[in-house]
């Protein structure tokens, strides 16, 4: 599985880093609230960082906290040597600002790529982002890890959030792809989604994509982590994805799996995020 043998591949950049000088990168997560599926990703993403040698700072915060309170806590990471990377975990209780409090991270340690200085830059022509977010950059190293042809192919992107599509969508025209961005507001979807080489579908919708609408051949990274009820699954529910997994199968060239597909590769690209910002504040290589 390509997330492990990155999560191998960081490992062994870890351990050199550290007997070279001394330094171990750090993680710092901040989760407001508990909603159970983020206290399964803190949670995932301490793990990885434990089964890669790289340090993990955890602040959990109750959900009527402040704005100001959250930002205490960034600030007091922002300042801390051992500390490389910097996230908060999202969503926050829909009474914050979500981006007034992403803006208080370090642009140097926004190991999410949230912070508006790094999706100015991915917009940018020329310029380069200190950091991508995690699961567009897992979505794309995907398809370079598995030789999927970007260039000059026609990419739809389905949905526009801020973490997910729109940077898909930038990252995917970076490859000289020509790429379409559907969303609630697209009449028709599948009339732009049958002639997709590449999708990434990242919409919250459970098995919205059908097989039909696919393009015989097409490669399909399915974001979508759907909770759907499952009275078989010990947790009565079991995930699912926005395309139809079967169904794909059997039009696509490739589909990714809900579980064990995208998310596993968010955890690794967080990873690799904090080891290249350790790596860039010590000049090291
Ligand atoms: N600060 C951030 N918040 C959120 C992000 C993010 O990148 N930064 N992305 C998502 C959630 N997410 C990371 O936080 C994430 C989602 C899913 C997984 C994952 O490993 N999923 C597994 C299944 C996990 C389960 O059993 O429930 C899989 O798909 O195989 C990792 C990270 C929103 N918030
Ligand atoms: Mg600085």
């Amino acid at each position: 599985m390509v997330a492990k043998q990155i999560r191998d591949e960081i490992t062994a950049e870890v351990l050199k880093m550290k007997e070279a000088i001394g330094v171990v990168p750090g993680l710092a997560v901040i989760l407001v609230g508990d909603r159970k599926d983020s206290v399964t990703y803190v949670r995932n993403k301490k793990k990885a960082c434990e089964s890669v040698g790289i340090n993990s700072f955890e602040v959990r915060l109750p959900e009527d906290s402040t704005e100001q309170e959250v930002i205490k806590f960034i600030s007091k990471f922002n300042n801390d040597p051992s500390v490389h990377g910097i996230l908060v975990q999202l969503p926050l209780p829909s009474h914050m600002d979500e981006q007034n409090v992403l803006n208080a991270v370090d642009i140097e340690k926004d190991v999410d790529g949230f912070h508006p200085l790094n999706i100015g830059r991915l917009a940018m022509r020329g310029r380069d982002p200190l950091f991508v977010p995690c699961t567009p950059k897992g979505c794309i190293e995907l398809l370079h890890r598995y030789a999927v042809e970007i260039k000059g192919k026609r990419a739809v992107v389905i949905g526009r959030s801020n973490i997910v599509g729109m940077p898909a969508a930038l990252l995917l025209q970076r490859e000289d792809a020509t790429v379409s961005i559907v969303h609630s507001r697209t009449k028709n979807p599948e009339e732009i989604i049958k002639h997709a080489d590449i999708i990434i579908s990242a919409v919250g919708q459970p098995n919205m994509v059908r097989g039909s609408w696919l393009k015989p051949g097409a490669v399909v990274i399915d974001v979508g982590i759907n909770p759907v009820e499952d009275a078989n699954s010990p947790r009565g529910y079991k995930l699912v994805g926005d395309v139809c997994y079967e169904e794909a199968c059997k039009v696509a060239s490739a589909v990714t799996p809900v579980p064990g597909g995208v998310g596993p590769m968010t955890i690794a690209m967080l990873l690799s995020n904090t080891l290249s910002s350790a790596k860039r504040t010590h000049n090291f290589q």
